[in-house]
Formats: structure tokens, C-alpha cells, sequence
């Protein structure tokens, strides 16, 4: 049976699942609560598969919890997550054997040699092919003069190296990075930040971080949370942009994309949740006027408008004060 046979006949079998041979990731309204403290308050997002995600935020924003819930290391009180078409929750053997995970602080065997510490993964991982897999990511992620030295003699550039082989050893679809240059000196992040976009040819990856340089250097596009909360989910073709006015609107029925496209000077549009919507303009005039023509046109009711002209680098910088 041919690929495009599988998803129709998958399709057929449930008609409201038939979304996730598309999207890597879709994670909706979670809700994660420590105490009194929400560090998730109602995130959704979802992500395509090939897709170079950032995942941008301050300190104590939410990143690590999100990704422990992505996971399966953590479980949300409210709202899913699937990870390659399984549940998080559910289905949280699956979701391990589908990502390659690597953790805030890289938690690595010190007193390990480097293919040892990697056999020994693999063991868990129950890889078959464990001894050519091994050389294969000791190649990838240039360990070859390093592989038989001691963990605790790395240079954390190194480490991350190790760390970054070990996730990618099981061949994942999708690779989760949480904050994977963190220490590093500007040499060693150039170099990690050349392997993450490297292996990234054949992933779907997620990678949380607080610098929005970062994001720039590394992803197709960036989700930014802050408090809990996602803040701007947007491509760094549009951030690079200043000239950008957008609209979100809400209406009382729903309405095709295409027909939205055709408000004059429309860029892009994207479908929200409800009957929402994210309109895009590449202008600063006011464009209402547009939107509500549009909405009397055809027989619509605007239930709300928001309008901004801001590009998401200077949300960032007033989020985060820099
Ligand atoms: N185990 C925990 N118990 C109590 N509060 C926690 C716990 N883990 C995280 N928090 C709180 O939840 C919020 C979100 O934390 P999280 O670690 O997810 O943020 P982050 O964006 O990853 O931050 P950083 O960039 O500093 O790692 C913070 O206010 C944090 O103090």
C-alpha cells in the first residue's frame, strides 16, 4: 500500500485523527500547576513535521515544563499532547521510542566512557544494529577523536555533543532540545548550533531557549511563551519584517481562509481557534475598515477585532526587558 493509501484508509478509519501524519506535535490547552504557582496556563500549539521550532521565553516562562510534558517526564492536569500521533499520556512508551530528548543540564554518566556511555543507551533503546548505529552518530556529531575518553574530561561543548549523540542515536522523528547552548563559550555555540541545523535535515525539533539570537540563527519559526502563556507563534520570515499590521478578528460563523485572502492587502491568514482569526497586512495603514467591508459583504457579524503593529522581536525585547 502506498503512503497516500495508508493516510486514506487510515483516514477513513478515524476521520478526526486524520491531521496527525501532518503534524509532528500538537499540544491542546495544557494547564500545568505546582503548588499555587500555574507554570502552564491554557498552551496550545501544534507543529508541522521537518519544522525547526523555538520555543522562546524568560526565565521561569514555562519552557522545561512544557518539554518534560512533551516528554512524557511529566504528566499536565489539564489539556493533551500528542507527539507523533501518540498521546503523551496514553501512549507514553511510544512517544519515548519516537523522540530524541535533550534535557536543561544534559544529565550525562561522568565516570563513562563516551561509546560506552552510548552502548549503554542503546541497550536501552534495544537497538539492533546498536554497534554501526553508534559509529553512525559518533560521525554525525564529530565524537571520532573523542569517543574513548571519559565523560568528565569533555569540555561542555563536547558534552552537549555526547548528549545530542545519544538522543539521536534511535533514529527520532522528532528531536526536543531544552536550551542546548546554555554555557557554552561562542566558539562551542557556533559548532553546536551548526550540528542542531545539520541534523535537523531529517527532524522535526522543538528547542526551547531564552535568546532570541538563538532562534534567528537555528529556527524556521518561533513560539513565544511568557508567564505560562503563549504570547506570538510566528515564521522568522514575518519577525524580519517591520512593516506588519496584524488583525485578529472573531466572527460568528466560520469562513473559508482562501475567501479572507481576498481583503485587499491581506499577506497571510491563519485560522485560530473558534471562528478566530490572524490576519496579516504588509502595512502600517489601518486596515479595519477592510475587515468590517469584508464582514458586511458577506453577511458576517465581527463578535471582536484586535489590531497591532508591532513585529514579535519588540514583543520580545518588552516581554523580557532586554
Ligand atoms: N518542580 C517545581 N516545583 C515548583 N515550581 C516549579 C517546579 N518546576 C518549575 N516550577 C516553576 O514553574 C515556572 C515555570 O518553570 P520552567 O522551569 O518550566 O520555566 P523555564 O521557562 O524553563 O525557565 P528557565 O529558562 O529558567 O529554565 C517557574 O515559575 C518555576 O519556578
Amino acid at each position: 500500500m502506498s503512503s497516500i493509501s495508508l493516510v486514506f484508509a487510515f483516514a477513513k478509519a478515524n476521520p478526526h485523527n486524520y491531521y496527525i501524519y501532518t503534524m509532528s506535535i500538537e499540544v491542546s490547552h495544557i494547564t500545568k500547576t505546582y503548588g499555587s504557582q500555574k507554570a502552564l496556563d491554557d498552551v496550545s500549539f501544534s507543529i508541522k513535521s521537518g519544522e525547526i521550532v523555538g520555543f522562546l521565553g524568560p526565565n521561569g516562562a514555562g519552557k522545561s515544563t512544557m518539554m518534560r510534558i512533551l516528554t512524557t517526564y511529566l504528566n499536565a492536569d489539564e489539556g493533551t499532547a500528542t507527539v507523533n500521533g501518540h498521546d503523551v499520556t496514553t501512549d507514553s512508551r511510544a512517544v519515548q521510542s519516537s523522540i530524541g530528548y535533550l534535557p536543561e543540564n544534559n544529565p550525562l554518566y561522568p565516570d563513562m566512557y563516551v561509546k560506552e556511555y552510548l552502548g549503554f543507551s542503546a541497550r536501552i533503546y534495544k537497538l539492533e544494529n546498536a554497534k554501526q548505529r553508534i559509529a553512525e552518530v559518533i560521525a554525525e556529531t564529530g565524537l571520532e577523536s573523542h569517543q574513548n575518553k571519559k565523560i568528565q574530561e569533555l569540555s561542555k561543548g563536547y558534552k552537549q555533543r555526547v548528549g545530542l549523540a545519544n538522543a539521536l542515536l534511535h533514529q527520532p522523528k522528532v528531536l526536543i532540545l531544552d536550551e542546548p547552548t546554555t554555557g557554552l563559550d561562542p566558539n562551542q555555540l557556533v559548532e553546536i548550533r551548526s550540528l542542531i541545523r545539520k541534523v535537523a535535515q531529517n527532524t522535526t525539533i522543538l528547542l526551547s531557549t531564552h535568546i532570541m539570537q538563538e532562534v534567528e540563527a537555528m529556527c524556521d519559526r518561533v513560539i513565544i511563551i511568557n508567564k505560562g502563556k503563549i504570547v506570538a507563534d510566528d515564521y522568522l520570515k514575518n519577525l524580519k519584517s517591520d512593516e506588519i499590521q496584524v488583525i485578529d478578528v472573531e466572527f460568528d460563523y466560520r469562513v473559508e481562509p482562501e475567501l479572507l485572502q481576498r481583503i485587499p492587502l491581506v499577506r497571510e491568514v491563519k485560522e485560530l481557534h473558534g471562528f478566530n482569526y490572524r490576519l496579516r497586512f504588509e502595512t502600517k495603514t489601518d486596515q479595519r475598515s477592510g475587515v468590517f467591508d469584508f464582514a458586511h459583504d458577506n453577511e458576517l457579524k465581527i463578535l471582536s477585532l484586535n489590531k497591532r503593529n508591532k513585529n514579535l522581536e519588540a514583543m520580545f525585547q518588552e516581554l523580557t526587558g532586554k
